[in-house]
């Protein structure tokens, strides 16, 4: 597939391993804040997204496809398709053990995503120039070989903690900082929360 340049990085660049932290293939990750409209396990019309680490820098992450996610009857809404991929693609920073924010997300939706489906996403890192962190993800329909669905390129760009610190809204960033699992995170990427 071809991609405007700002997706792809040199050809000769660094495609990294997992940070020596990061947890091995298999891993659930669980939510990476109780408020996030991609992960949040209690959030009320969250989608909820399960991520596991696979090989290398790279997830899988299944989309349950609810009465609650349409766009066109019965179908999926794009834009939550991109979310979906938004969080998968971001969960990638965490093996690296690097914050990191989306800057640009190109989505390419393939086939139509019913209602009742579930949209088996695997995203992997293509590489990391500076703060820039490329990568793509891929969805395959109702089974984790299934026909793609949804295909993606996204730009992260890495941020220190301050960046949440300073641009969230003070309560919600508050109230984060007193959850022990968002203090814990921060320290295990080292930088000071
Ligand atoms: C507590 C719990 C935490 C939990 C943390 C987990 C959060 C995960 C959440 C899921 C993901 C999200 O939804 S994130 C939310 C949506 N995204 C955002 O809100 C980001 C808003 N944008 C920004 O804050 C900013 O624009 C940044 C940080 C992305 C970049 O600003 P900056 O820091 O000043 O850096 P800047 O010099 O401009 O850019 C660095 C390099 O990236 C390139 N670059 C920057 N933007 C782009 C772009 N759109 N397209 C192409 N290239 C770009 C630049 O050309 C440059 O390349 P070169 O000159 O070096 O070559």
């Amino acid at each position: 597939m071809s991609r405007p340049s700002s997706l792809t990085p040199s050809p000769d660049v660094e495609v990294p391993g997992p940070h020596p932290s990061a947890p091995p293939p298999g891993t659930e990750l669980g939510e990476h804040y109780d408020g996030c409209f991609g992960c949040g396990e209690e959030l009320e019309n969250g989608l909820r997204l399960r991520t596991r680490v696979g090989e290398g820098v790279s997830v899988d992450t299944e989309f349950v496809v609810g009465p609650g996610h349409q766009g066109a009857p019965g179908l999926a809404h794009g834009g939550l398709l991109s979310c979906a991929f938004d969080e998968a693609l971001g969960a990638l920073g965490y093996l690296l053990h690097q914050p990191a924010v989306t800057a640009r997300l190109e989505t390419d939706f393939k086939r139509p995503v019913p209602v009742g489906s579930t949209l088996f996403i695997h995203a992997w890192c293509t590489g990391v120039e500076g703060r820039k962190i490329y990568a793509k993800a891929v969805g395959r329909l109702n089974a984790p070989d299934g026909p793609v669905a949804v295909e993606a390129a996204s730009l992260f760009v890495a941020v220190g903690f301050e960046h949440f610190m300073s641009n969230g809204r003070p309560e919600d960033v508050r109230r984060a900082m007193q959850n022990p699992d968002v203090v814990k995170a921060a320290r295990a990427f080292e930088v000071n929360p």
